[in-house]
């Protein structure tokens, strides 16, 4: 869903409460994930949980917050289940364009993401790479959908260390477009590789978004 943004103050404060709270459930969503407290506690954690759910249930949208363009022209999409700042679910990857229009972002996994042992699972990193490459081909003018992703895990993904993710357009054919990118330990020895192909769909060419 895409919608002009009209930045009203109440609007950013909403938002700015909501930031708050998701990072506060993904405190919780960590502590959950490594707690060792005993059964007892459990229940009674739960039970609170279970009223303060309700509260937050007291007045629900129909889906995630939006994606939007934002009064600078710079689209901002709180709900995205990779960087919103109001999901949860969100590492949140903080995704930058470099001044050669690349994509770029640091990042750490948390225990939350673990898939083999010690490990995160190729899921969340294959995800994560979908995004940057993504973002790449945004910022080169050509956005699309996820067409094919293709991943090549190279060595295992470690939670818990500061890692990078960068990736770059590489061409397109007419609607359609590629890129490449990986997630890469600091010093640049690569983890994951990953190459994309991404339509723009026809409506898109017909009615681009605004921005
Ligand atoms: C996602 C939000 C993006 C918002 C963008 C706006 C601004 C960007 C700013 C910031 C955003 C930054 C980063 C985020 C961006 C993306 C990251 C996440 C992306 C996703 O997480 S996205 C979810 C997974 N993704 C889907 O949910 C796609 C479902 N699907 C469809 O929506 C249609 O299927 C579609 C649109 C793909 C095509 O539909 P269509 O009708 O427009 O095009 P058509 O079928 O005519 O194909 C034209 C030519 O593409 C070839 N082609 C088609 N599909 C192909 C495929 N799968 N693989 C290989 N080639 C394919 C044909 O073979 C033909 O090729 P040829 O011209 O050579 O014959």
């Amino acid at each position: 869903m895409t919608t002009d943004l009209a930045s009203t103050e109440d609007a950013d404060a909403l938002l700015a409460a909501l930031a708050v709270l998701t990072r506060q459930a993904r405190e919780l969503v960590d502590a959950v994930v490594l707690t060792d407290v005993p059964e007892s506690e459990i229940a009674a954690v739960t039970a609170e949980l279970g009223v303060l759910t309700e509260r937050l249930r007291a007045r629900r949208r129909t889906s995630p917050q939006p994606f939007e363009i934002g009064p600078d022209g710079v689209p901002r999409h709180a709900g995205n289940a990779v960087t919103g700042s109001a999901n949860p679910h969100a590492l949140p990857l903080v995704v930058q364009t470099t001044p050669e229009r690349t994509a770029r972002a640091e990042l750490t996994f948390r225990p939350t993401h673990e898939g083999p042992p010690a490990s995160v699972h190729g899921g969340i990193s294959a995800m994560i790479l979908d995004h940057m490459l993504g973002h790449a081909v945004a910022v080169a003018g050509v956005a699309g959908m996820t067409g094919t992703l293709t991943v090549r895990y190279l060595r295992r993904v470690p939670y818990g260390e500061p890692l990078v993710a960068t990736a770059e357009y590489t061409r397109s054919e007419g609607r359609k477009s590629w890129s490449e990118g990986r997630i890469a330990l600091p010093d640049g020895t690569p983890l994951v590789e990953a190459t994309g192909l991404f339509v723009t769909p026809r409506q898109w060419v017909e009615n681009p978004l605004p921005g």
